[in-house]
């Protein structure tokens, strides 16, 4: 008897980007709804062609809310069912222009040595940093095998198929692959090629580059909406949806997110604020399953949290404040949709066409003059010596400037991959403000290092404090040994990360003493007295004795008596610290740098 031909694949390929997670995902969740009809059930026991390819996985958990679960099911029959889709591709590519690629080619033909990479090297366009850097390639790595480990466990067997180069190349290679015929018949048909959209030059010609493919091919290519934002070993969490879900459950059952409007703006531990933002930046979670374990926890409703502060008293301090920062994060994201490339530009929003109507909210509304900056490879005409500006960038990078606030940060970024906002917004203007430099190179630098990088709120961030970006209030700079002062009181921050100066003696600090005047001489090393300096082998280092800067702070009897905007402490006298964050706005509580002088 003649063998029944096998009926052809018709795959749909799913392009992964940043929304590595399985559960609130609108792909999966299209696909979950055609692996429970009768259609799918007739072909999902084919043989998978190779390379393997995925039976649609089965459902994924339910969306986070019944609210959800109802407009889902009035949508209708899924898309995938509407074009027969017999078989799934999840596929994730490594961007060649934004990770490093040549350590995942091997060998040449011969298998002697090895093979060149096609690709340009991927780094910063100013500061030529690797874009990702080590700490982020490995959270991207975990991420995508937490995902691959899921599928296989649902019985999906090509689970997540990776690759590295451009999407637009990768995918036009897979379809060709499956249109070669073998023995009479093609391998298999691609029937739609999906990805969710995102904000972003390069990620709008990755979506135009698989675009072509697909029209060139006639073959069904979406864009999907992925609702991640709100409105629609320091950093010791491993990447994954797992993780994510896990995070938020001791979020609510340590009390950390009821606590979190009055811990946030500190600097040192894990519970100070949330660490989602890693999770959020891939999409191994979405703003609005934070919400909605937010809502459960409120309404008394959610397994986590029982007994816990705040728990079902309705919405509080915390639970508000968390949900305001994650608007911060999709107002970043509005941002990039609306400024595109002058994101990445010296003179940033306020540069582009139509800033001026962005930004009604000025108190002064006439055009600013271009700021000038100081750059590495050229004179800004302003008689800087590029040597000297390569030579004070390099410092700020490795975090030997000699302001301990900064350095600490900049350690504790370049060791773990992530630091807090507060210091964020201190490097960023000690960069931007204190030492003039070419905002973007601090903003690479981010881009390479962060665990937590994400496109529109890294550079939209750098703008707002480098002053060239939406920040209705121009020209605020963070004086980095006031706000250490304010948000580092005891020094535990800066003596974590600046090895050389745990030993600094700051007095009875084991009952929570701390001298104020030795305090200045953590956060500024070059106040320390000689006598210091000598018992700690400090004598001669270059960050102590010249450090880029010196900002001539002190704490006074009364304000303003050093003519700076200087709090009252009290001379001499011990300081306990107001408690972290107490009455600080978010993003807008920089002051005018004391007097900030010197110059490198
Ligand atoms: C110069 C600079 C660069 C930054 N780069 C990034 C970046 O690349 N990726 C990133 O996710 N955040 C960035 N931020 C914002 C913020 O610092 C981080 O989101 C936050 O520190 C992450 O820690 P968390 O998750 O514990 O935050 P939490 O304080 O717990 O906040 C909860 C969530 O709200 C969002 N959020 C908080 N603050 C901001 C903010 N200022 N802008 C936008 N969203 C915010 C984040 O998604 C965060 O996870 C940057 C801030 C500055 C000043």
């Amino acid at each position: 008897m003649p063998a029944t031909p096998t009926p052809t694949p018709r795959i749909l390929i799913y392009l992964l980007r940043h929304d590595l997670r399985l559960a609130d995902n609108p792909i999966f969740h299209d696909l979950s709804r055609i692996s429970r009809s009768s259609a799918y059930k007739t072909t999902a026991s084919l043989d998978p062609p190779s390379p393997p390819i995925c039976h649609s996985p089965s459902p994924p958990k339910p969306p986070t809310s019944a609210r959800h679960q109802k407009a889902y099911e009035a949508s209708g029959p899924a898309l995938a069912e509407k074009l027969g889709v017999t078989h799934l591709l999840p596929l994730y590519v490594f961007p060649a222009n934004q990770i490093e690629v040549s350590g995942f080619i091997s060998e040449d033909d011969s298998g002697t040595s090895k093979a060149k990479s096609p690709y340009p090297e991927a780094r910063s366009e100013v500061g030529g940093f690797w874009r990702t850097g080590p700490h982020r390639a490995k959270f991207i790595a975990e991420s995508v095998w937490d995902l691959k480990g899921k599928l296989e466990r649902l019985g999906c067997e090509s689970s997540v198929v990776t690759r590295v180069g451009l999407m637009g190349d990768i995918v036009d290679n897979i379809v060709s692959w499956y249109s070669q015929q073998r023995q009479g018949e093609v391998n298999g048909k691609v029937v739609g090629i999906w990805m969710t959209g995102e904000e972003g030059t390069e990620e709008a010609r990755e979506e135009r580059d698989v675009r072509r493919v697909a029209e060139d091919e006639g073959i069904d290519f979406r864009i999907w909406k992925d609702e991640k934002y709100y409105v629609d070993d320091a950093h010791p969490f491993l990447g994954g949806e797992r993780a994510a879900h896990q995070r938020l459950t001791h979020l609510a059952s340590s009390g950390a997110m009821t606590a979190y409007k009055s811990t946030r703006n500190g600097m040192l531990g894990l519970d100070f604020s949330t660490k989602l933002s890693a999770y959020l930046a891939y999409g191994c979670l979405t703003a609005r399953q934070v919400h909605w374990a937010m809502v459960d926890f409120e309404a008394g409703t959610g397994a986590d949290g029982f007994g816990v502060a705040g728990y079902g008293r309705g919405e509080n301090e915390g639970t508000a404040a968390i949900r305001f920062e994650l608007l911060w994060r999709d107002y970043m994201r509005l941002c990039a949709r609306k400024f595109k490339r002058s994101l990445f530009d010296i003179d940033g929003f306020r540069g582009a066409e139509g800033a001026e109507s962005s930004n009604a909210a000025d108190d002064n509304n006439s055009p600013q003059p271009p700021k000038r900056w100081k750059y590495v490879d050229r004179s800004s005409g302003l008689g800087d010596d590029p040597a000297k500006t390569r030579e004070a960038l390099l410092r700020f990078l490795s975090g030997t400037t000699g302001i301990g606030l900064i350095d600490a940060s900049q350690r504790e970024l370049f060791l773990t991959g992530y630091t807090s906002n507060r210091a964020r917004q201190n490097v960023a203007s000690f960069l931007a403000s204190h030492l003039g430099i070419d905002w973007r190179l601090g903003a690479e630098w981010y881009e390479s290092m962060l665990i937590d990088y994400d496109m529109a709120n890294n550079w939209g961030n750098w703008q707002y404090v480098a002053g060239v970006g939406n920040d209705p209030r121009q020209g605020r700079v963070f004086n980095p040994v006031k706000q250490a002062l304010d948000y580092d009181a005891q020094g535990e921050y800066v003596k974590a990360w600046v090895r050389e100066l745990r030993d600094v003696d700051l007095g009875e600090e084991e009952k929570g003493h701390v001298e104020v005047e030795k305090l200045m001489g953590l956060f500024q090393a070059w106040r320390l007295d000689s006598v210091e300096k000598e018992r700690l082998g400090l004598t001669g280092v270059e960050s102590v004795e010249h450090p880029l800067i010196r900002i001539p702070f002190s704490v006074t009897k009364s304000r303003g008596s050093d003519g700076g905007s200087s709090r009252s402490r009290g001379r001499g006298g011990s300081y306990r610290g107001r408690s972290k964050g107490q009455g600080a706005r978010r993003l807008g509580d920089m002051d005018r740098a004391a007097r900030v002088g010197g110059t490198y």
